[in-house]
């Protein structure tokens, strides 16, 4: 196992710097600090697209969009191929995400935003008919989103959860406030399920893909 030093830390502090967003993302990332949204960390952002660029999904479910950062990341480099389907439990965040949404040029038939708690939303969503499910709704009912995902996606599903890291108490085991303790028990989850590949990808805040095994090829 790497430990931490010093060289360690540049590196992965420089790799977090060497992302450069296009300038459409600026004023959504402000608009989300105005109203106090704590959004998805470039680093995070930037590998959200990679995911998605490699994938391809065309139904998407996010879980705690926000002012919709993520939601945009991905709606950039998927194009009109792909829908998504947001949920939101506070109408200004959701409100201010509708308003990046028009300014993008998204049309609403291609985003739908429910102004919703995701508890009370997900299991009206269909079995197996998406194909990314981004959690990033904070860390008390990660368990219960997380049973959901896997109920949510397809064959080729991949389960997203960001802020993995927990406000990067995740790390510390005397931590044992109820996020934390939901995030190391949700994550588990995900990863002792033989049917998922999963990984933590070193973002700012932690990205946590867990994506189904591909089906063997038939001879
Ligand atoms: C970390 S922010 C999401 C940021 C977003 N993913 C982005 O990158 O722009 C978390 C959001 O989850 C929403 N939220 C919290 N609890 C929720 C719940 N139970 N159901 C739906 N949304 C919830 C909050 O209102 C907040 O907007």
């Amino acid at each position: 196992m790497p430990s931490m030093n010093s060289e360690l830390l540049a590196s992965w502090s420089f790799s977090q710097t060497q992302i450069h967003e296009k300038d459409s993302v600026a004023p959504v990332r402000e608009r989300s600090a105005d109203l106090g949204v704590k959004c998805i960390d470039p680093a995070g952002r930037s590998m959200l697209q990679l995911l998605c660029t490699l994938r391809r999904p065309k139904n998407i479910v996010e879980i705690g969009s926000g002012v919709g950062v993520a939601s945009l990341a991905m709606l950039e480099v998927l194009g009109a191929d792909c829908t998504l389907t947001a949920i939101e439990s506070n109408l200004e965040h959701a409100n201010a995400m509708r308003q990046g949404l028009r300014e993008a040029g998204i049309a609403s038939a291609q985003a739908r935003i429910i102004h919703e708690r995701a508890e009370n939303v997900l299991a009206r969503l269909a079995d197996h008919a998406y194909d990314l499910v981004l959690i990033d709704a904070g860390g008390e009912l990660l368990l219960e989103y997380v049973a959901e995902a896997k109920r949510l996606i397809g064959p080729s599903g991949v389960i997203v959860v960001n802020n993995a890291f927990d406000n990067h108490k995740l790390p510390k085991p005397a931590v044992r406030q109820a996020s934390t303790v939901a995030t190391r028990d949700a994550l588990r989850m995900l990863r002792e399920d033989p049917r998922l590949i999963t990984h933590l990808l070193p973002s700012e805040q932690g990205l946590f893909v867990a994506s189904l095994r591909p089906m063997p090829r038939r001879k």
